[in-house]
């Protein structure tokens, strides 16, 4: 990355997702490094040969699963289409794997994402509100900061007339630490501008969450 793409990162606020600046990227050798620390914590021996090249599979799994604090989010939504479509747009159902920031274990489930286009009628491709969700989801999360972090940089980006986003998730720290709840599910949603009103959000959560 450029050191001008670096400092338009710095000037970006948090609805764009709080880019990490200063790293250009996860530390594949520095991340290698803790993981054979971190196997000589919990009393493994990081030289017995099925785990020799584990820290440096984890490291590329950190490199993916990590990448989203290194990418804009806006720039996902750059691209507009006019299509002169005002009405409501809905991807429903979008499957995403997220790492809670409490105890670095998997959360996942589905995002469902919709707007209304503003006047102007500019609409993203569909495969950039998933990519979108990708993008915050890539990082060290909470569900509620994930929900608001998607609608918050579509409000951004495409000055829509409402947003929603609604997010249904099993937390793997409940499923197989701790409180041990496999199954439970935890929904979050966060709706802004003309899908506040009361018949347009209920119109909006019906077709999300009708089966
Ligand atoms: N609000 C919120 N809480 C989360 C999320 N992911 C995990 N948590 C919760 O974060 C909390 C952390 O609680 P702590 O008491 O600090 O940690 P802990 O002792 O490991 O907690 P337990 O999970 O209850 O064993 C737990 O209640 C988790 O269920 C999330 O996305 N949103
Ligand atoms: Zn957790």
């Amino acid at each position: 990355m450029s050191a001008s793409s670096r400092q338009a990162q710095a000037a970006m606020g948090d609805s764009r997702g709080a880019v990490a600046v200063s790293s250009p990227g996860v530390d594949r050798p520095r991340v290698e490094r803790a993981v054979r620390e971190f196997l000589l914590a919990v009393g493994e021996d990081p030289d017995r040969p099925g785990l020799v090249e584990t820290p440096a599979r984890v490291a590329r799994a950190a490199a993916e699963m990590y990448g989203g604090l290194h990418e804009d989010p806006l720039a996902v939504l750059d691209k507009t289409f006019d299509l002169g479509h005002e009405e409501l747009v809905i991807v429903k159902d979008i499957p995403f794997y997220s790492t809670c920031e409490h105890h670095l274990v998997p959360f996942h489930g589905v995002a469902h994402v919709g707007y209304i286009p503003s006047p102007d009628g500019f609409v993203t491709g569909l495969s950039k509100l998933a990519r979108l969700v990708d993008t915050f989801a890539r990082r060290p999360q909470v569900q509620e900061r994930l929900t608001t972090q998607v609608v918050d940089a579509l409000v951004t980006s495409l000055r829509p007339l409402g947003a929603i986003v609604v997010v249904e998730c099993e937390h793997l720290c409940m499923s197989m630490r701790g409180v041990r709840k496999p199954g439970s599910k935890t929904i979050t949603s966060a709706v802004r501008g003309e899908l506040r009103l009361p018949a347009a959000r209920a119109e909006a959560l019906s077709l999300i969450l009708g089966r």
